[in-house]
Protein backbone atom coordinates (compact mmCIF):
# COMPACT_ATOMS: atom_id res chain seq x y z
CA UNK A 1 0.00 0.00 0.00
CA UNK A 2 1.42 3.36 -1.01
CA UNK A 3 2.32 6.15 1.84
CA UNK A 4 -0.69 8.31 1.26
CA UNK A 5 -3.36 5.94 2.08
CA UNK A 6 -1.11 3.93 4.56
CA UNK A 7 -1.11 7.05 6.89
CA UNK A 8 -5.05 7.99 6.35
CA UNK A 9 -5.83 4.59 7.49
CA UNK A 10 -3.90 4.55 10.38
CA UNK A 11 -5.96 7.67 12.12
CA UNK A 12 -9.86 8.05 12.41
CA UNK A 13 -10.36 12.02 12.15
CA UNK A 14 -7.92 13.16 9.43
CA UNK A 15 -7.78 17.03 8.57
CA UNK A 16 -6.37 17.75 5.70
CA UNK A 17 -5.74 21.89 5.24
CA UNK A 18 -5.15 23.13 1.43
CA UNK A 19 -2.70 26.21 1.02
CA UNK A 20 -2.24 28.06 -1.93
CA UNK A 21 1.82 27.81 -3.11
CA UNK A 22 3.41 31.03 -3.05
CA UNK A 23 0.17 32.70 -1.13
CA UNK A 24 2.76 34.22 1.65
CA UNK A 25 3.68 37.16 2.06
CA UNK A 26 7.74 35.80 1.46
CA UNK A 27 6.57 34.08 -1.61
CA UNK A 28 7.75 30.34 -1.92
CA UNK A 29 10.03 31.21 0.42
CA UNK A 30 7.35 31.16 3.53
CA UNK A 31 6.67 27.57 2.08
CA UNK A 32 8.21 25.76 4.18
CA UNK A 33 7.66 27.27 7.23
CA UNK A 34 3.58 26.99 6.60
CA UNK A 35 4.20 23.34 6.30
CA UNK A 36 5.97 22.95 9.40
CA UNK A 37 2.91 24.97 11.19
CA UNK A 38 0.04 22.71 9.44
CA UNK A 39 2.15 19.38 10.75
CA UNK A 40 2.88 20.64 14.11
CA UNK A 41 -0.97 21.66 14.51
CA UNK A 42 -1.60 17.55 13.70
CA UNK A 43 -2.52 17.75 9.69
CA UNK A 44 -2.81 14.12 8.56
CA UNK A 45 -1.61 14.87 4.72
CA UNK A 46 -1.42 18.90 3.40
CA UNK A 47 -2.65 20.00 -0.30
CA UNK A 48 -0.59 22.43 -1.59
CA UNK A 49 -1.97 24.13 -4.82
CA UNK A 50 -0.76 25.56 -8.03
CA UNK A 51 -1.64 28.50 -9.16
CA UNK A 52 -3.39 28.67 -12.07
CA UNK A 53 -5.17 31.27 -14.04
CA UNK A 54 -7.86 29.71 -15.42
CA UNK A 55 -9.35 27.61 -12.09
CA UNK A 56 -12.55 26.77 -13.16
CA UNK A 57 -13.86 24.64 -9.77
CA UNK A 58 -12.08 27.62 -7.31
CA UNK A 59 -14.33 29.99 -5.24
CA UNK A 60 -13.12 33.92 -5.11
CA UNK A 61 -10.73 33.06 -1.73
CA UNK A 62 -8.57 30.63 -3.56
CA UNK A 63 -9.16 32.62 -7.55
CA UNK A 64 -7.25 35.35 -5.63
CA UNK A 65 -5.09 33.19 -3.53
CA UNK A 66 -4.08 32.00 -6.46
CA UNK A 67 -3.48 35.96 -8.11
CA UNK A 68 -1.57 36.65 -5.60
CA UNK A 69 0.82 33.86 -6.21
CA UNK A 70 0.99 34.43 -9.88
CA UNK A 71 2.27 37.91 -9.03
CA UNK A 72 5.35 36.57 -7.52
CA UNK A 73 5.88 34.50 -10.85
CA UNK A 74 5.07 31.31 -8.58
CA UNK A 75 4.87 28.07 -10.81
CA UNK A 76 4.55 24.13 -11.31
CA UNK A 77 8.41 23.84 -11.77
CA UNK A 78 9.46 26.40 -8.81
CA UNK A 79 7.20 24.65 -6.39
CA UNK A 80 8.61 21.83 -7.28
CA UNK A 81 12.06 23.16 -6.75
CA UNK A 82 11.09 24.29 -3.48
CA UNK A 83 9.34 21.22 -2.31
CA UNK A 84 12.69 19.47 -3.00
CA UNK A 85 14.02 21.33 0.13
CA UNK A 86 11.00 20.74 2.26
CA UNK A 87 11.69 18.08 5.06
CA UNK A 88 8.26 16.56 6.59
CA UNK A 89 6.94 13.40 7.99
CA UNK A 90 3.65 14.83 6.67
CA UNK A 91 2.31 13.02 3.14
CA UNK A 92 1.90 16.57 0.82
CA UNK A 93 -0.79 16.02 -2.00
CA UNK A 94 -0.23 18.61 -5.23
CA UNK A 95 -3.43 19.78 -6.45
CA UNK A 96 -3.28 21.50 -9.94
CA UNK A 97 -5.28 21.58 -13.10
CA UNK A 98 -4.11 19.75 -15.99
CA UNK A 99 -2.51 22.59 -17.81
CA UNK A 100 0.49 23.26 -15.70
CA UNK A 101 1.23 19.93 -15.81
CA UNK A 102 1.12 19.98 -19.71
CA UNK A 103 2.96 22.52 -20.09
CA UNK A 104 6.11 21.06 -18.03
CA UNK A 105 5.22 17.69 -19.60
CA UNK A 106 3.83 15.10 -17.98
CA UNK A 107 7.16 12.77 -17.66
CA UNK A 108 9.48 15.82 -16.88
CA UNK A 109 6.34 16.59 -14.02
CA UNK A 110 6.52 13.08 -12.58
CA UNK A 111 10.10 12.96 -12.45
CA UNK A 112 10.65 16.45 -10.54
CA UNK A 113 8.57 14.83 -7.71
CA UNK A 114 10.95 12.34 -6.59
CA UNK A 115 13.14 13.46 -3.65
CA UNK A 116 10.03 15.64 -2.81
CA UNK A 117 7.52 14.36 0.16
CA UNK A 118 4.84 14.51 -2.73
CA UNK A 119 2.59 11.43 -2.33
CA UNK A 120 -0.55 12.32 -4.03
CA UNK A 121 -2.25 14.44 -7.35
CA UNK A 122 -5.26 15.76 -7.29
CA UNK A 123 -5.90 17.23 -10.86
CA UNK A 124 -9.31 18.32 -11.19
CA UNK A 125 -10.44 18.67 -14.70
CA UNK A 126 -8.83 15.32 -15.58
CA UNK A 127 -11.50 13.25 -15.94
CA UNK A 128 -11.25 9.38 -14.91
CA UNK A 129 -11.70 8.64 -19.15
CA UNK A 130 -8.18 10.53 -19.17
CA UNK A 131 -6.37 9.40 -16.26
CA UNK A 132 -4.07 7.10 -18.41
CA UNK A 133 -2.45 10.59 -18.94
CA UNK A 134 -1.10 10.20 -15.85
CA UNK A 135 -1.28 6.63 -14.27
CA UNK A 136 1.33 4.61 -16.54
CA UNK A 137 3.91 6.84 -14.91
CA UNK A 138 3.21 6.78 -11.33
CA UNK A 139 2.05 3.18 -10.88
CA UNK A 140 4.98 2.09 -9.83
CA UNK A 141 5.92 5.06 -7.88
CA UNK A 142 4.74 6.03 -4.22
CA UNK A 143 2.25 8.52 -5.59
CA UNK A 144 -1.45 8.14 -5.57
CA UNK A 145 -3.98 10.00 -7.91
CA UNK A 146 -6.98 10.96 -5.87
CA UNK A 147 -10.37 10.56 -7.28
CA UNK A 148 -12.61 13.68 -6.64
CA UNK A 149 -16.86 11.71 -6.76
CA UNK A 150 -19.53 14.22 -6.52
CA UNK A 151 -22.30 12.52 -3.65
CA UNK A 152 -24.77 13.41 -6.45
CA UNK A 153 -23.13 11.04 -9.01
CA UNK A 154 -24.98 7.73 -9.24
CA UNK A 155 -24.13 4.61 -7.59
CA UNK A 156 -22.92 2.99 -10.64
CA UNK A 157 -20.44 5.57 -11.81
CA UNK A 158 -19.34 6.27 -7.83
CA UNK A 159 -18.18 2.01 -8.20
CA UNK A 160 -16.10 2.92 -11.48
CA UNK A 161 -14.12 5.93 -9.77
CA UNK A 162 -13.37 4.16 -6.37
CA UNK A 163 -13.14 1.41 -8.30
CA UNK A 164 -8.76 1.06 -8.84
CA UNK A 165 -8.42 4.76 -6.54
CA UNK A 166 -5.65 5.05 -4.09
CA UNK A 167 -4.60 7.23 -1.71
CA UNK A 168 -7.95 8.53 -0.57
CA UNK A 169 -11.13 9.30 -2.38
CA UNK A 170 -12.36 12.91 -1.98
CA UNK A 171 -16.09 13.44 -1.68
CA UNK A 172 -17.47 16.32 -3.19
CA UNK A 173 -20.17 17.44 -0.57
CA UNK A 174 -21.19 20.41 -2.50
CA UNK A 175 -21.46 21.43 -6.50
CA UNK A 176 -20.32 24.01 -7.40
CA UNK A 177 -17.01 25.74 -6.62
CA UNK A 178 -14.65 25.78 -3.85
CA UNK A 179 -15.72 28.28 -0.29
CA UNK A 180 -19.46 28.35 -0.91
CA UNK A 181 -20.65 27.92 3.00
CA UNK A 182 -24.30 27.15 2.44
CA UNK A 183 -26.21 24.80 4.11
CA UNK A 184 -25.44 20.78 3.30
CA UNK A 185 -28.04 18.30 2.26
CA UNK A 186 -29.74 16.43 4.78
CA UNK A 187 -28.75 13.56 2.72
CA UNK A 188 -25.35 14.05 2.60
CA UNK A 189 -24.47 12.41 5.81
CA UNK A 190 -26.09 8.87 3.70
CA UNK A 191 -24.22 9.25 0.60
CA UNK A 192 -21.22 9.72 2.68
CA UNK A 193 -21.95 6.47 4.20
CA UNK A 194 -22.83 4.62 0.73
CA UNK A 195 -19.42 5.82 -0.99
CA UNK A 196 -17.43 4.66 2.18
CA UNK A 197 -19.32 1.36 2.53
CA UNK A 198 -18.16 0.97 -1.45
CA UNK A 199 -14.42 0.91 -0.52
CA UNK A 200 -11.52 0.08 1.68
CA UNK A 201 -10.03 3.33 0.56
CA UNK A 202 -10.55 5.92 3.48
CA UNK A 203 -12.99 8.43 1.82
CA UNK A 204 -12.34 12.38 2.93
CA UNK A 205 -15.26 14.80 2.43
CA UNK A 206 -14.53 18.55 1.13
CA UNK A 207 -16.05 21.44 0.05
CA UNK A 208 -17.47 24.22 1.90
CA UNK A 209 -16.21 23.11 5.39
CA UNK A 210 -15.58 25.58 7.73
CA UNK A 211 -16.46 25.45 11.62
CA UNK A 212 -15.86 22.41 13.68
CA UNK A 213 -19.53 21.44 13.77
CA UNK A 214 -19.34 20.60 10.11
CA UNK A 215 -16.29 19.12 11.21
CA UNK A 216 -17.23 16.69 13.48
CA UNK A 217 -20.29 15.83 11.57
CA UNK A 218 -18.48 14.41 8.51
CA UNK A 219 -15.48 12.98 10.62
CA UNK A 220 -18.47 10.98 12.29
CA UNK A 221 -20.15 9.61 8.38
CA UNK A 222 -16.46 9.79 6.60
CA UNK A 223 -12.58 9.25 7.66
CA UNK A 224 -12.15 13.13 7.95
CA UNK A 225 -12.11 16.78 5.83
CA UNK A 226 -10.15 18.80 3.59
CA UNK A 227 -10.09 22.05 4.22
CA UNK A 228 -9.23 25.30 1.98
CA UNK A 229 -10.69 28.64 1.35
CA UNK A 230 -10.90 28.78 5.55
CA UNK A 231 -7.18 27.74 5.85
CA UNK A 232 -6.14 30.54 2.90
CA UNK A 233 -8.07 33.45 3.85
CA UNK A 234 -6.84 32.78 8.17
CA UNK A 235 -3.65 32.31 6.68
CA UNK A 236 -3.49 35.16 4.39
CA UNK A 237 -4.75 37.37 7.49
CA UNK A 238 -2.21 36.02 9.71
CA UNK A 239 -4.31 34.06 11.69
CA UNK A 240 -2.28 31.37 12.39
CA UNK A 241 -3.51 30.56 16.11
CA UNK A 242 -6.59 30.23 15.09
CA UNK A 243 -5.51 27.74 12.27
CA UNK A 244 -3.45 26.03 14.70
CA UNK A 245 -6.38 25.51 17.28
CA UNK A 246 -8.78 24.95 14.42
CA UNK A 247 -6.89 21.65 13.54
CA UNK A 248 -6.17 20.32 16.82
CA UNK A 249 -9.76 20.38 18.08
CA UNK A 250 -10.50 18.77 14.38
CA UNK A 251 -8.78 15.73 15.28
O1 LIG B 1 -12.25 25.71 -0.14
P1 LIG B 1 -13.11 24.63 0.41
O2 LIG B 1 -14.55 24.90 0.15
O3 LIG B 1 -12.78 24.33 1.83
O4 LIG B 1 -12.82 23.29 -0.45
C1 LIG B 1 -11.52 22.60 -0.42
C2 LIG B 1 -10.73 23.00 -1.56
O5 LIG B 1 -10.44 24.38 -1.46
C3 LIG B 1 -9.45 22.32 -2.05
O6 LIG B 1 -9.45 20.97 -1.87
C4 LIG B 1 -9.40 22.70 -3.52
C5 LIG B 1 -8.88 23.87 -3.98
N1 LIG B 1 -9.08 23.95 -5.34
C6 LIG B 1 -9.77 22.86 -5.74
C7 LIG B 1 -10.24 22.51 -6.99
C8 LIG B 1 -10.97 21.35 -7.12
C9 LIG B 1 -11.14 20.51 -6.03
C10 LIG B 1 -10.66 20.84 -4.77
C11 LIG B 1 -9.97 22.03 -4.61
Amino acid sequence: MKTLQMTLSNKKNNFIPYIMAGDHEKGLEGLKETIQLLEEAGSSAIEIGVPFSDPVADGPVIEQAGLRALARNVSLSSILETLKTVDTKVPLVIMTYFNPIYQLGIEKFVAALEGTPVKGLIIPDLPKEHEGYIKPFINDKDICLVPLVSLTTPLSRQKELVADAEGFIYAVAINGVTGKENAYSNQLDQHLKALSSLTDVPVLTGFGISNLTDVERFNKVSSGVIVGSKIVRDLHEKKEQEVVTFIKKSN
